[in-house]
């Protein structure tokens, strides 16, 4: 298999990073007001999870670059938040680290990405308000090769294995390189199955899943775009890349993100994974000028706006038509 040990060493990382999430979501779980008024959870669980997936994967590839979304400025200037996030990170990695060998870890995510070589790209939690509410969030990590994503590992330690049977197991982990096909495990069994999108013949008969956010995404203008495709149902809102999990494995037909500012530039880590686990279990996506998704120019997609993601390249013709006349990109 392609990339075999790259796929083994991002999956155990992310494996390792979504359970320091998962601690700490549980070491507050009794203390619910402390994590509405206190953000600071999730700051702790951020900065945990980027130390711990770049510690591993420069013990394993000490030459590749990382784009990560968090750098270690603000640990610096308060101590005792730096030794909360040291506490964590010594409580799950093998090898214990120094406040100042972590803060170095951190910041190995720094890179700025562009066309040349190739770099991971780390979102340690995405997904921030989703983690904070005890609800859906990610750990992703994808590596990118001369601007084409060809690996996507996203764990999501609050999805159900099965959306139908929301008291199950829960823990998916879902991962794909380029051409091998995307595959799920849970948390607990190495046992995978591979996935495809939903064979979905008319975009009426589908679901559509979006932001809970409507500051991330247009929900007015999807629900348009929902109208004009017939479709009836309500949308699942659902935090985070999760929502590429459940496009790839047949959930939902539909993933939409559409633009609400002129101005927000989306991030890579937000999408690598992502897209490349929804195309590889069959599904298309570009942007909402139906642009396919540039990886190659830095931190950002600052050449895309928006997402559209659906089960086929059919459907997803379709939905980018529909987006297009609700956005008044294009003719009726
Ligand atoms: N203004 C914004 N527009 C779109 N996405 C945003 C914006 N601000 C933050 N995000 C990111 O959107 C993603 C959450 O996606 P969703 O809205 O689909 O749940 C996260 O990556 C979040 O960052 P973060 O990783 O810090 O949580
Ligand atoms: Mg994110
Ligand atoms: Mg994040
Ligand atoms: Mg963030």
């Amino acid at each position: 298999m392609a990339l075999a040990r790259e796929t083994k060493v991002a999956i155990d990382a992310v494996l390792a990073a979504s359970r320091l999430c998962q601690s700490v979501f549980k070491a507050l779980v009794s203390t619910e007001t402390v994590i509405k008024k206190d953000k600071s959870p999730v700051t702790v669980a951020d900065y945990g999870a980027q130390a711990i997936v770049n510690a591993l994967l420069n013990r394993h590839f000490p030459n590749d670059p990382i784009v990560g979304e968090e750098d270690s400025k603000d640990l610096h200037a308060d101590e005792s938040l730096r030794n909360r996030v040291l506490n964590l990170v010594n409580g799950v990695h093998d090898q214990p680290m120094t406040a100042e060998e972590m803060t170095k870890f951190i910041d190995l995510g720094s890179f700025a990405g562009g066309p040349m070589g190739r770099f991971w790209t780390l979102d340690p939690i995405d997904g921030t308000k989703g983690f904070l509410r005890g609800e859906q969030f990610a750990v992703c990590l994808s590596l990118v090769v001369n601007g084409k994503v060809e690996l996507g590992v996203m764990g999501c330690p609050n999805l159900p294995i099965d959306l139908t049977k929301p008291e199950g197991e829960r823990g998916s982990l879902f991962f794909a390189t380029r051409g091998g096909g995307a595959f799920q495990r849970s948390f607990t069994s190495e046992v995978l199955t591979k996935i495809k999108t939903a064979d979905v013949k008319n975009t009426s008969e589908t679901i559509f899943c979006e932001s809970v956010e409507a500051g991330h995404s247009s929900q007015s203008e999807a629900a348009q775009v929902a109208h004009r495709l017939g479709i009836t149902r309500p949308s699942i809102r659902m935090d985070s890349q999760c929502k590429y999990g459940i496009v790839s494995r047949g959930d939902a037909g539909i993933y939409l993100r559409i633009p609400v500012s002129e101005t927000y530039e989306e991030k890579i880590w937000d999408h690598a994974g992502g897209m490349l686990i929804v195309e590889e279990a069959g599904g298309a996506i570009t942007d909402v000028d139906g642009k396919p998704l540039d990886f190659s120019v830095g931190r950002t997609l600052k050449n895309n706006k928006g997402i559209v993601a659906a089960s086929s390249p059919k459907i997803h013709a379709e939905v980018l038509d529909a987006v297009r006349i609700v956005l008044g990109k294009s003719q009726l």
